[in-house]
């Protein structure tokens, strides 16, 4: 695993001998949702796109016994003090990928044999790197459970068996197993790559257990840049409190929810359209509706600064997901660049251009998918 190199091959299937049974690897880019999210939570649409610049990998080696390998840093048991213990936890919580690997193979296997789907009875040892900014909201979380997921796939040879459509839910089960409250749209642009227009009607939803997923061109995104700051948020704690008022019936978060949703179509539209002014406008529209719903203490006060700084540079800004990072635009070309790069810096946060991901999909992945992707 090469977390910290620069090319990222997506697939690796090691040979060691002509007999030896292979390792996998597979790896799994960050996500940025460009318009509509957190919609995606709530039968919305979501434009989101799959990332170069950050990835988590998982490998998967044949072994005696099942193990679940705990990361050095990201899994810490070992600490200096009991000062440095507290301070981990308070600066990172108490969680790990470890969970995440767990709960990937418990939702793999049960999925599997609900579906009659054979599993050979080999074991095997898995362990994972990720260089994915810890808990920004550019889908940390998921990049290691999708990664372990291809991993099984290619492990029991099931990759004909299941659907690319229904993967990223399951992806999403792994989360939820674990009490975080999530959506689609990350695990749809990790399983698909690229740019991709999301819709998760309630009624495909139920119909087929998965929205529409269209694959558009990545040459109809302007150049884009990321801004992030070390700042972890807890996704799934910033998620509860407004999915807890939807499922109350809150008509506010309701109806700014369908608002939200309507800037994915809207934005499909203008990208379509190279109409690039229309995208800064609802890049900041979904923004400020998030603010609104989720409130500023929610949010995170470096969170909102970071936005903040963008929009001064005259930059349209929104997160990425759930805080942590931004996505910004500047409609007026390089010199903007160049003022927004500045304000970024004198500001202390990290920023970068976007390198969008190609389309992941291969050609059993194409030729699997089901008749219910309408
Ligand atoms: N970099 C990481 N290393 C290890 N585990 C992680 C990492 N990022 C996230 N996790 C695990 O996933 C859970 C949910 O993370 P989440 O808040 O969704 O972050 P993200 O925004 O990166 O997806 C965390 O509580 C933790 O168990
Ligand atoms: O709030 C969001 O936009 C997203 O939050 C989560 O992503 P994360 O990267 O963990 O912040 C969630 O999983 C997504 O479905 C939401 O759209
Ligand atoms: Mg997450």
């Amino acid at each position: 695993m090469e977390p910290n190199g620069s090319s990222p091959s997506l697939t690796k299937i090691e040979r060691n001998g002509s007999s030896a049974p292979a390792i996998i690897e597979h790896k799994a880019f960050a996500r940025i949702g460009l318009l509509g999210n957190p919609s995606d939570v709530y039968y919305g649409r979501t434009i989101s796109l799959n990332i170069e610049n950050f990835w988590a990998s998982v490998r998967l080696e044949p072994s005696s016994d099942l193990l679940i390998r705990p990361h050095p840093t990201h899994d810490l048991v070992k600490f200096a003090s009991l000062d440095h213990l507290v301070n981990r936890l308070k600066n990172e919580g108490y969680y790990g990928g470890v969970r995440l690997l767990m709960a990937t193979c418990k939702v793999f296997t049960n999925y599997c044999k609900e579906q009659g789907i054979h599993l050979h009875n080999n074991n095997f040892s898995l362990s994972y790197d990720t260089n994915i900014p810890r808990q920004t909201g550019l889908s940390g979380s998921s990049a290691i459970v999708c990664a372990t997921f291809s991993c099984l796939l290619d492990f029991y040879k099931v990759r004909d068996k299941i659907a690319v459509e229904i993967r990223p839910q399951l992806i999403l089960n792994a989360e939820k197993e674990l009490g975080i409250v999530a959506g689609l749209q990350d695990r749809v642009a990790q399983v698909y790559g690229g740019l991709l227009y999301m819709d998760f009607n309630k009624e495909s939803m139920e119909k087929y257990g998965h929205g529409n997923y269209t694959q558009l061109d990545t040459g109809l995104l302007p150049p884009l840049h990321l801004i992030y700051a070390e700042n972890p948020s807890d996704s799934g704690k910033v998620h509860s409190a407004v999915r807890q008022r939807w499922l109350d019936g809150d008509t506010f978060i309701i109806s700014s929810m369908e608002e939200v949703a309507s800037l994915a179509l809207e934005g499909k539209r203008a990208l379509l359209e190279k109409d690039y002014a229309k995208l800064a406008t609802l890049m900041n529209q979904n923004f400020d509706l998030r603010r609104q719903m989720f409130g500023d203490a929610s949010l995170g006060a470096l969170n909102i600064e970071m936005v903040e700084v963008a929009r001064r540079a005259g930059a349209a800004a929104k997160f990425t997901g759930s805080g942590g990072a931004v996505v910004a635009f500047c409609p007026d070309g390089q010199s903007q660049v160049e003022v927004l790069n500045n304000a970024c810096k004198k500001a202390g946060f990290a920023i970068e251009p976007v390198r969008v991901v190609p389309s992941l999909l291969n050609e059993i992945d194409i030729r699997n998918q089901s008749s219910g992707n309408a």
